[in-house]
């Protein structure tokens, strides 16, 4: 498959103070690549510099195979971000009109409605009359207007209804589909889960994780077996097993963290072990998320 995008020891200084740290990925055509991480992780820095509106301090990013400035480059590009400003004199009808004009093969006008939803009524409003939500909308039909091959969104659900947000996720795999390439960021730990084939994790500057969602969860969920016990716990024994990692007593409850909660239910009953209220935790996306911006360092 095609390589999209390709990001080799990148790093960004402000100061003297590292933003992005030798941050290295490749990204293939027709991923879905969500870009997660806390507040001043890098994710912005990293996302700027891709697009070729920072220049790195060190490293290089190419896309399709090329600087990130060159216009046939550009214009396989679009860009939605978090800021919308559009031309207040105008009527949304009017303004993705003129951004038609700037692209040599632009989508369709029919096309733009039907990618991004916007009504009649919408088309026909000035664009400072338009809700956030309606914002965001034309935002992402200028996004799309020059048929792009790449597509970067900076948090793009934020102020749409549930409602909008479903319908755009639909059209980001209909996207893909069509064999474009999606890269996104937020801060909904749920959507990348859901919506990417792929998340990149930054925290400090460093990507401290890049794998498929299922993959990210299963090294990161802590997953718990926990009961109760009628007599001691041969705590010693167990940790000497490869799929059990901590043992601990809480209320009351032997509690064992493992890769493989099968496995350790397997083993307690091998023992004959006189246990009883028993409990599985697969563990949530939101605390692997804490774990690991807490945590540092897992790569
Ligand atoms: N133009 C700049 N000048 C100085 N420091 C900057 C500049 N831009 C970013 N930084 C710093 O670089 C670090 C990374 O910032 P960045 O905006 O990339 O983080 P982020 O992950 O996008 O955060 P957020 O989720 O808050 O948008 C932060 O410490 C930030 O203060």
């Amino acid at each position: 498959m095609e390589t999209v995008i390709d990001i080799i020891n990148l790093t960004k200084e402000f100061k003297g103070k590292k933003a992005v740290e030798d941050v290295s990925f490749s990204i293939k055509k027709g991923e879905v690549v969500a870009i997660l991480g806390p507040n001043g992780a890098g994710k912005s820095t990293t996302i700027l510099m891709m697009l070729g509106l920072l220049n790195p301090t060190s490293g290089k990013v190419s896309l399709f195979n090329q600087q990130p400035q060159v216009q046939k480059v550009r214009e396989r590009i679009g860009v939605m971000l978090q800021q919308v400003s559009l031309m207040d004199a105008l009527k949304v009808k009017e303004v993705l009109a003129l951004f038609r004009s700037y692209y040599p093969s632009p989508l369709s006008l029919e096309e733009m409605i039907r990618l991004t939803g916007l009504g009649e009524n919408e088309l026909k409003k000035r664009t400072e009359k338009l809700s956030g939500g309606q914002k965001r909308r034309v935002s992402f039909a200028l996004a799309m207007v020059g048929n792009p091959d790449l597509v970067f969104f900076d948090e793009p659900t934020v102020g749409m209804d549930s409602t909008a947000r479903r319908e755009f996720w639909a059209t980001v795999r209909q996207l893909s589909e069509a064999g474009k390439t999606v890269i996104f960021s937020t801060h909904y730990l749920q959507e990348a889960d859901d919506a990417a084939t792929r998340i990149l994790l930054f925290n400090k500057g460093k990507l401290v994780a890049d794998g498929s969602p299922s993959t990210i969860k299963q090294r990161l969920l802590k997953k718990t077996v926990s009961f109760k016990v009628q007599k001691e716990f041969p705590k010693e024994q167990f940790l000497t097993m490869d799929h059990i990692s901590v043992i601990s007593e809480e209320k009351g409850r032997i509690v064992i963290q493992t890769e493989d909660t099968d496995r350790v239910i397997a083993s307690l009953f091998t023992e004959g072990l006189q246990i009883s209220d028993i409990s599985i935790d697969k563990g949530r996306l939101e605390d692997a998320f804490e774990q690991l911006t807490v945590e540092q360092g897992v790569s």
